[in-house]
């Protein structure tokens, strides 16, 4: 069997983002059974009008499809009530499946593999329909048909339906019939449902890696030394069109008995015998094991109310105004309980889940305090407990909370953070590079010739080392910091990011310029880099050949600003003037700090969300190629950006040509965006 390497730093950036092939690959191939073989399948999905058919089994099943990550023969039938048809379904899910134009055919593809259903719940005779489906699969590919059936239906009706599928829709023997159920679990089942997304976030995945992996948290970590856990889950929005959904199920159901429950039982649990999900599994039990129910008086319930000063315009209103929700409901939205774990390591210690929707802020985070320092010999309330914080979201990370001494001659002392895992500069910088790429490719194309950086560098075969940069006599701690930052800004796939990155590291002045204009935590990082950049001169000549003819005020002042007072021919290329050079370099590195001003502005400004830059970078990559006209990229990031922002987007005109920049301003005018013409 062959070995795949698959690198973790290949997770998507959002869920409907093309795998990376590497992934796909390693994928198919521990698939390989099933999804190499010929069988057809026929994937039934009851309640194929609903919010979940509509948000996430239609969208998902595409994604799948279109990564090849299905059997080859496998067909899909949405089955409902409702009188509907393909082209309706197609139309409910199309905007969530994101569908890039480059995957439109087989958007196609996957849409003729899809069939509808009407039929209902409580009839038999419905469900027979579904059966010649299965039969008439059956004689056109003479091989038995396996049946998938999901029922995306509410659990009142799943009695029913499971009982005609199976008086009439079950295989003959030869094939087999499997049936999903959806959550909400936990009122009269003794099992609950082990696959939980919140498994799969990167912080939930480090809790282990921070308590098993580090000497530094082992012998602290229990009741001698740990005073409480807080698990805080909170949403700044209602049910985002899920009322249907949440209001039989409940604050408490849909987020605290799961995904709180993993996060509360990886942070209790001893070390499992191995990294095996059984052994994990098995230590979790035995935390559950040990907890006793939770008693009345250690909870508090909620539901949110409206709130006109809300950020979200969902929270505005408030649960009982949603429309889905009906009026008399009493069906908490908000719930805070205490829990306790009467094992040896935690007895006495509360953890305290909280968790909500329609709060304040989006935030999904885990606080670990430490207890009082025993003796203190400061003064009286100074020192504060000692903290970690571990933050799923939004802007994964984690820190640690400590007393410091405050710089002087006394000693006084302050809180200070201490950044183990600073995803924050990570996300920064992925917005960084991202932007910057823009320039790459586009009026930056002169910027990046003067730093004498070929273009052609092949970045797809970087592995963990800048080229061309003799790395024998490096700290590797020093530069590591850099290149593990951009991969876990998940960038490292994208050349053109990475050209930037190593265009800036390349020589010391121009990281020297980088480091000028960028912030502190730019600057950290970049002087790591700067560790690693060898001290090449700049030669001048490569401007003067490499240069394009675009023209924008911004490149025009580039170029005037990079070209010497005598230019140099050819044949004197790789003979440099030091004194020229150096002016030269002065110049750039002020015009370079500029632009980095522009772009953190721009970048800041921006971007939010997580798929943002990604989006952006696209639109941004295609319109380069000139595969998108501006008006088109215009709309397209007026779309991205929503109402709130697209004022920002006014700065992209710098970098664009005259005749590009005036369709984009007045475009954006008429979208209602006034441009600043100062900034202009
Ligand atoms: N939506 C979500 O995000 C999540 C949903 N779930 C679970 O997934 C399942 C489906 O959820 P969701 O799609 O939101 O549900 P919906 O309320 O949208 O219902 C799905 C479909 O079921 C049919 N239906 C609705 N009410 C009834 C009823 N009383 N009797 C018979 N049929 C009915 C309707 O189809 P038609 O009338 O056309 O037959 C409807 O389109 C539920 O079990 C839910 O708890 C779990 C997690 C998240
Ligand atoms: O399962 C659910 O999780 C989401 C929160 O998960 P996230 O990955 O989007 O942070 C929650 O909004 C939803 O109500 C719940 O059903």
């Amino acid at each position: 069997m062959s070995t795949l390497q698959v690198n973790v730093g290949d997770r998507r950036v959002s869920r409907s983002d093309p795998l990376s092939p590497d992934l796909i690959n390693y994928l198919k191939e521990s698939m390989r059974e099933s999804v190499q073989q010929d069988p057809p399948y026929v994937f039934v999905i009851f309640g194929a009008s609903g919010d979940l058919a509509r948000k996430k089994i239609y969208p998902t099943l595409w994604w799948l499809y279109r990564d090849d990550l299905l059997p080859k023969n496998v067909h899909f039938v949405g089955y409902a009530r409702s009188d509907l048809t393909m082209e309706k379904i197609r139309d409910s899910f199309e905007k969530n499946a994101k569908v890039r134009d480059n995957e439109k055919d087989k958007f196609e593809a996957f849409l003729k593999q899809n069939t509808y259903i009407q039929g209902s719940y409580d009839k038999v005779e419905s469900f027979k329909k579904l059966q010649e489906f299965n039969d008439d699969l059956q004689k056109r590919t003479k091989q038995p048909v396996n049946r998938l059936y999901y029922l995306a239906l509410p659990p009142s009706v799943f009695a029913e339906v499971t009982q005609h599928l199976k008086e009439a829709c079950m295989d003959y023997g030869d094939s087999w019939t499997r049936i999903i159920i959806e959550k909400p679990f936990g009122t009269d089942k003794d099992q609950i449902y082990r696959i939980d997304h919140y498994l799969g976030k990167e912080m939930v995945q480090n809790l282990m890696t921070l308590r098993f992996g580090n000497r530094l948290f082992g012998p602290s970590w229990n009741r001698d030394h740990i005073a409480s856990v807080v698990i805080t889950f909170k949403e700044d929005f209602g049910t985002a069109g899920r009322a249907g959904y949440f209001d039989t199920s409940g604050i408490i159901r849909d987020v605290m008995q799961n995904h709180l429950m993993q996060v509360l039982t990886l942070l209790a649990m001893e070390k499992p015998v191995s990294l095996n999900a059984e052994d994990i599994r098995d230590e979790k039990v035995k935390v559950l094991k040990s907890m006793p129910p939770v008693e009345l008086k250690d909870v508090i319930v909620g539901q949110y109310v409206a709130n006109p000063d809300s950020a979200h315009p969902e929270a505005k209103a408030g649960y009982l105004d949603d429309k889905d929700v009906p009026n008399d409901s009493v069906t908490p939205t908000y719930c805070m309980a205490v829990l306790k774990v009467n094992n040896e390591r935690w007895d006495g210690v509360p953890f305290i889940m909280k968790c909500g929707k329609g709060l304040d802020e989006k935030k999904s985070e885990v606080r670990i305090q430490f207890r009082e320092v025993p003796g203190d010999i400061y003064a009286p309330g100074e020192l504060k407990r000692t903290e970690l914080v571990i933050r799923v979201a939004p802007n994964e990370a984690v820190y640690l909370k400590l007393m410091t001494k405050k710089p002087g001659m006394d000693f006084g002392v302050e809180e200070s953070e201490l950044w183990i895992y600073p995803t924050i500069v990570a996300i920064m910088v992925s917005v960084y590079l991202m932007h910057m790429s823009v320039y790459s490719l586009k009026s930056l194309w002169d910027l990046k010739s003067i730093l004498s950086v070929p273009m052609s560098l092949n970045m797809h075969g970087f592995g963990g080392v800048i080229p061309g940069v003799d790395h024998t006599n490096l700290d590797p701690s020093g530069r590591s910091d850099l290149l593990r930052t951009i991969d876990k800004a998940k960038v490292h796939k994208n050349p053109s990011i990475f050209d930037l990155a190593i265009m800036y590291c390349r020589t010391k002045e121009i990281a020297e310029a980088v480091c000028e204009c960028a912030s502190n935590r730019f600057q950290r990082i970049y002087r790591e880099a700067l560790i690693t950049v060898p001290s090449t001169v700049i030669t001048r000549n490569r401007l003067l050949t490499e240069s394009r003819t675009a023209s924008s005020p911004l490149v025009d002042d580039l170029r005037s600003a990079a070209t010497p007072p005598r230019a140099p021919s050819a044949s004197t290329a790789s003979t440099v003037n030091t004194s020229l050079a150096n002016d030269y370099i002065q110049e750039v590195k002020q015009k370079t700090c500029n632009l980095m001003g522009n772009v953190l502005t721009f970048g800041l400004l921006v971007v939010c969300l997580p798929n943002e830059p990604r989006e952006f970078a696209e639109l941004i990559g295609r319109w380069q190629v000139g595969d998108l006209p501006v008006r088109e990229l215009t709309l397209k990031l007026i779309e991205l950006y929503g109402p709130e922002r697209r004022q920002a987007l006014t700065k992209l005109g710098a970098l664009m040509a005259e005749q590009e920049q005036e369709e984009f301003y007045s475009f954006l005018a008429i979208n209602g965006v006034q441009v600043d013409l100062d900034f202009r």
